[in-house]
């Protein structure tokens, strides 16, 4: 074995400790032994080529370069996507999450085609005619012109309804005239539009016969095919540097009196006839909103995929790297073996998991949606918004948190780029604002489940997620504590319960008193947001629990115990980070907390040997996790050394400043 690779020893142990068979593990994470090894296969084929094809990593770049560079790798993935991996998953999977995630081994921050793959397509598939459809998809597929999805203004992005950007259907041309009135009308922020982008989803406010019908999408063609310069009529750009997202060519977009075929309104829900006639939407007047909850629901496998890269990366380091001494002149630990240290790592691994199971379900409880509405019933799409709007801003939250203090838990050499932590956090931690800011969406579900609270104080029955609100009105008094799972559960949807009963009385306090509903709503915000959380916990504490049940039926004992210590941690964690509501809503005793407390810190101690099989289990390639701290080899040093060789400032042995600036000063007197 050559030193390059050589596992290190304390790395190599750890895998000696491991009591379960990971891969066992990695069938359950992936959602069956089928997709795992299609995933292999994937990832094989799309990188044995050698993926990260940067001879100078992308953050020594100048803004130009890294975008040309990001380009660059775009196509070069693209056509291993196009000419072997679809061959194998078949062109329904090219925006499926294996494809995201080996993409992942191309580019440290993002792939300027992400927003094109991401949210272009997914809205001719989701906002077309089939018709539309047909004209559209497979030039979009096959990359003939690739898109962004402008929605979001200088002046409004939460507020959709606001939007200025106008389409005036002309009929005497069977026309749509866009126009931005304004400067705040201006499109801000969409990725991929500033430089990489012809074509683009518009959200513009819909007029025709003199009337406004409000937003509604629309396909703009914005640059030529053969010269990509912008057509006449449109002005478009990059929208300068921001906290990560920097090869995403973020851009700016305005048109001036621009006109587009009518067949480029996105017509699936809605339509405007040839002579002008508005047809509504008949089914639900939001379902011009669709592509933003399928990313919302997307967006929660993406905050556990990232999680699980950043505590791969910081478990392993824990294990390889070794600081203090417990006992004088003792053996210097491995810093893992610090309880605090398992403390910041091992809740991580749990949250990740947690993610991965409620993503699942909730893609599953997405596509029944979609196919009842397919059916024409749209019963369970304000369900599905809550859900999808509660679970993508905690999920984009706490994996933010995590990946921080996963970084945190790295000491100086987290904060190197080539650890690839920093890239994860600035990444992550925009989609806590991207897609609906975490506020907002909060206060989308609370909208939900006050009317829910309504519906089962009436004595109707509640839908399946908020089926605790009927319990709720049968039962009296605190809930008694009860230390199982089940139990926790149980008292977790009572706070959720009692919050939103609080919620709700507040609100009709304020109205009593002389408010009208509107500001006794706004009044109530800091509360509803918060009974909203406490409601989203509950969701996911409960799928994570019945996933982890019902996926481990049939496994090995010790893969059983083994990821019922994870989700007893994350019951138990949580159940600790908020006694101050388990006080108030149930019957725990200050005793209760201490065993608690005890049984938290006992688990860590179960998990130690088993956390780097744990992070194992996750499996991602070293090509993914791209990190000079969280390598299969645990390389560490050796690895922060030879990156160093690549730093275009150590090229030379003196640097030309010192001779043009340094130097002079040295010499000049005072
Ligand atoms: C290789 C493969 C690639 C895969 C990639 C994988 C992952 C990532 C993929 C892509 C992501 C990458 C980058 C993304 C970059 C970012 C993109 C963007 O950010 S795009 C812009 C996103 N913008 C937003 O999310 C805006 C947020 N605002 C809103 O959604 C709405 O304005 C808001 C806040 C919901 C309010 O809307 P409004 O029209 O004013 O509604 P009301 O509040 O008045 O509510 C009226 C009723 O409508 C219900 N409602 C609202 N929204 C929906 C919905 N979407 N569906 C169903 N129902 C909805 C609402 O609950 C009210 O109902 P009730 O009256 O209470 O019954
Ligand atoms: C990296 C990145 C990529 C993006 N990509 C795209 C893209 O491709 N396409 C696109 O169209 N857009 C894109 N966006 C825009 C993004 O969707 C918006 O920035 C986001 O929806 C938040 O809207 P805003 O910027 O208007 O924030 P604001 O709404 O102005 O939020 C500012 C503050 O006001 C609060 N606030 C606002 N309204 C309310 C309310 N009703 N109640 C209580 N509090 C409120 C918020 O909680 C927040 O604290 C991107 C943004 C980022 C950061």
């Amino acid at each position: 074995m050559t030193s390059k690779n050589k596992i290190n020893e304390d790395l190599a142990n750890e895998r000696r400790k491991c009591n379960f068979n990971i891969e066992e593990v990695t069938y359950i994470l992936d959602g069956g032994k089928e997709k795992t090894l299609q995933r292999k296969k994937i990832e094989d084929v799309a990188l044995n080529g050698g993926a990260s094809v940067d001879d100078i990593p992308e953050e020594y770049l100048s803004a130009r370069e890294r975008y040309e560079n990001a380009i660059r790798k775009s196509c070069i993935y693209t056509n291993i996507v196009k000419n072997e991996v679809l061959e194998i998953t078949g062109i329904e999977n090219y925006g499926s999450p294996v494809l995201r995630r080996t993409g992942d081994a191309f580019f440290k921050d993002i792939s300027p085609f992400m927003l094109h793959l991401g949210m272009f397509v997914p809205s001719i598939i989701g906002q077309c005619t089939a018709e539309q459809q047909a004209t559209w998809l497979p030039r979009a597929l096959d990359m003939k012109i690739i898109g962004a999805y402008a929605q979001t203004e200088l002046g409004h992005g939460t507020f959709i309804r606001g939007l200025e950007t106008t389409a005036t259907y002309d009929p005497e041309t069977e026309e749509f005239v866009l126009h931005s009135p304004t400067i705040t009308s201006y499109k801000w922020w969409a990725g991929g539009l500033g430089r990489t982008a012809n074509h683009c989803t518009v959200v513009a406010q819909l007029y025709t016969q003199g009337k406004c019908h409000g937003t509604h999408l629309f396909i703009v063609q914005i640059r030529d095919l053969e010269t990509h310069m912008p057509l006449p009529g449109v002005k478009v750009g990059e929208i300068g540097p921001r906290m990560g997202f920097n090869t995403a060519d973020n851009g700016f977009l305005g048109f001036n009196n621009y006109r587009i075929p009518r067949m480029n309104m996105m017509m699936k829900n809605a339509q405007v006839l040839k002579d002008g006639t508005y047809v509504k939407a008949a089914r639900h007047g939001k379902l011009t909103y669709g592509t933003m909850v399928f990313v919302r629901v997307t967006l929660v496998g993406e905050a556990s995929f990232n999680l699980a890269k950043a505590v791969t990366i910081a478990v392993r380091y824990s294990a390889v790297r070794r600081q203090s001494e417990l006992r004088p002149g003792s053996i210097e630990p491995q810093i893992l073996d610090y309880p605090t240290q398992q403390h910041k790592l091992f809740i991580c691994i749990a949250t990740a998991h947690a993610f991965q199971l409620t993503a699942s379900w909730l893609w599953n409880t997405f596509t029944a949606v979609q196919a009842e509405m397919k059916k024409g019933n749209v019963d369970t799409l304000p369900e599905l918004h809550a859900l999808s709007s509660c679970l993508k801003a905690l999920s984009t939250s706490d994996a933010t948190a995590y990946i921080e203090q996963c970084r945190f838990a790295c000491g100086g050499h987290g904060y190197m780029l080539s650890s690839n932590l920093p890239f994860l956090y600035a990444f992550v931690v925009a989609t806590r604002t991207y897609e609906g800011d975490y506020t907002v969406l909060l206060l989308q579900t609370a909208r939900f489940l006050v009317k829910a609270w309504e519906q089962a104080e009436s004595g109707k029955v509640v839908t399946p997620t908020v089926a605790y609100l009927n319990r709720h009105f049968t039962t009296n008094g605190k809930m008694i504590w009860d230390n199982s799972p089940e139990g926790i559960i149980r008292v977790f949807q009572s706070v959720a319960a009692g919050k939103i009963s609080l919620c709700v009385r507040s609100i009709r306090n304020r109205i009593t008193s002389g408010m009208d509903h509107e500001d006794a709503w706004l009044m109530t915000t800091v509360q509803l947001v918060n009974a909203a959380e406490a409601h989203c916990r509950s969701v996911i504490l409960h799928t994570y629990w019945n996933e982890i049940v019902r996926l481990t039926k049939h496994s090995s004992d010790n893969v059983k115990t083994v990821l019922n210590q994870l989700v007893m941690l994350y019951l138990t964690y949580w159940a600790l980070e908020r006694t101050g509501d388990l006080l108030r809503y149930s019957t725990i005793s200050e005793n209760d907390i201490d065993l608690l407390q005890r049984q938290y810190e006992e688990l860590l101690v179960k998990i130690r040997p088993n956390a780097v099989g744990l992070v194992d289990a996750f499996d991602i390639r070293d090509e993914i996790l791209q990190s000079t701290l969280g390598s299969y080899d645990g390389r560490v040093y050796e690895r922060l050394m030879e990156e160093v060789q690549k730093n275009p400032l150590n090229k030379e042995p003196v640097d030309p400043s010192f001779h043009k600036y340094l130097k002079p000063l040295m010499k000049s007197k005072i």
